[in-house]
């Protein structure tokens, strides 16, 4: 198991590139600790297989270093970095029976026949292929495919991280869950670094421990679910973790308050800088309260079951707001809507803004 270290990185698919926007990856300095279970987060195309290739060597970045604790393994083989990789599609042999399939990276190392009819015996009682050991892969599901692909990577014990690309596209919703568990367990168990890149937040967040969440070529935000949900540290994360995403109202700071385009007040609960740059202050819809008294003036569009709760879309100086309005409550025809000011953020040109005297984690 290793550390891993990204230093300096970037890495463009164009022999010259002239701009920032010739990178698949910016420029970016990260550290994927030793054991770490992280999910790399974010929408297509953001640049998310392209950095799970440079780790595992598929891939040479154009600029930069990658350490493996502190070995230099940017010119290293994929081979010689023992990593364990797992594709969004299976990839298996077909001629092989399933304990065969299992079994061939522990072969290739020269691992003893005893330990390898063991190991493949955990493995596939952990991807619940037990009964199957014995069949042809010919034949078998796509799903079952990718759980024999999903055991391949998971089957070494001493692999220094094993790095899983959207695994469970092709399995169904059921065992999604299931392996998604068993990843844990695994995790729990072996304690190996794994990075689970998906674009899933559902997925994502019952995974990790960490959660690393990219947006157009950069890591924007590295953090426990809770950080994602509670300071996004970009308006990326607020608008693309939650469900809906965060709100965002543009405005100008004074002191202790926003002002809203419209000329309504927000008080924030702490004093901050005045930013330079787009300021918006975001809110999540959890944390918007309805009211009859104060807060602002609301415009209702439309009130939706959605199941434990109802959520009112509508707006607020102008902009969209959606706000969770807890089962039970009613939403009168003079509504307004107020915010909690400990939890509001405030955003300077998409970056957030830290109140003063806000202690760094
Ligand atoms: N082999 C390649 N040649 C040229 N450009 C590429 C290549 N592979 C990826 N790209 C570009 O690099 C950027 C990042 O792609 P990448 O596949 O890493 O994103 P991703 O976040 O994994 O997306 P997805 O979730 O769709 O798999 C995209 O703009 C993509 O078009």
């Amino acid at each position: 198991m290793a550390r891993i270290t990204l230093q300096n990185l970037a890495h463009s698919y164009l022999p010259q590139p002239s701009s920032e926007d010739d990178y698949a990856l910016k420029q970016m300095d990260h550290v994927w600790e030793d054991g770490g279970a992280y999910a790399l987060l974010g929408s297509s195309g953001c640049g998310k297989t392209t950095l799970l290739n440079i780790i595992s060597g598929l891939l040479r970045p154009s600029q930069g270093r990658v350490l493996f604790d502190d070995r230099d393994v940017t010119d290293a083989a994929t081979a010689e970095r023992n990593i364990a990789q797992v594709f969004q599609f299976p990839v298996v042999y077909d001629t092989m029976t399933v304990r065969d399939n299992l079994a061939f990276p522990l072969r290739n190392r020269g691992m003893a026949a005893d330990y390898i009819a063991a190991r493949v015996q955990h493995v596939a009682e952990m991807i619940g292929m037990e009964s199957m050991l014995s069949r042809r892969a010919q034949g078998l599901t796509a799903d079952a495919k990718q759980k024999i692909s999903l055991g391949r990577g998971m089957v070494r014990e001493d692999v220094n991280a094993i790095l899983f690309d959207e695994p469970l596209t092709v399995i169904d919703p059921h065992m999604k869950w299931e392996l998604r568990t068993q990843l844990k367990q695994l995790h729990r168990e072996f304690g190996h670094t794994m990075i689970y890149v998906t674009h899933d937040q559902t997925e994502a967040l019952t995974f990790a421990d960490k959660v690393v969440v990219m947006y157009d070529g950069r890591v924007v935000q590295m953090g426990t679910p809770q950080d994602l949900f509670e300071t996004p540290a970009h308006s990326f994360v607020g608008y693309f973790i939650g469900s809906p995403g965060m709100n965002f109202l543009d405005a100008r700071i004074e002191g202790a308050e926003a002002v809203l385009t419209n000329g309504e007040r927000v008080p924030l609960g702490a004093d901050y800088p005045v930013p330079p740059g787009r300021v918006q202050i975001g809110i999540r819809p959890e944390y918007a309260r309805l009211t009859t008294t104060g807060g602002l003036a609301l415009r209702v569009h439309r009130v939706e079951d959605a199941g434990r709760h109802r959520l009112l879309r509508g707006e607020v100086a102008g902009a969209p707001f959606n706000i969770v309005v807890p089962e039970g409550q009613p939403v009168p025809a003079d509504v307004r809507v107020a915010f909690l000011p400990e939890r509001i953020n405030l955003y300077a040109d998409d970056w957030r803004v830290a109140p003063v005297g806000e202690r760094v984690a």
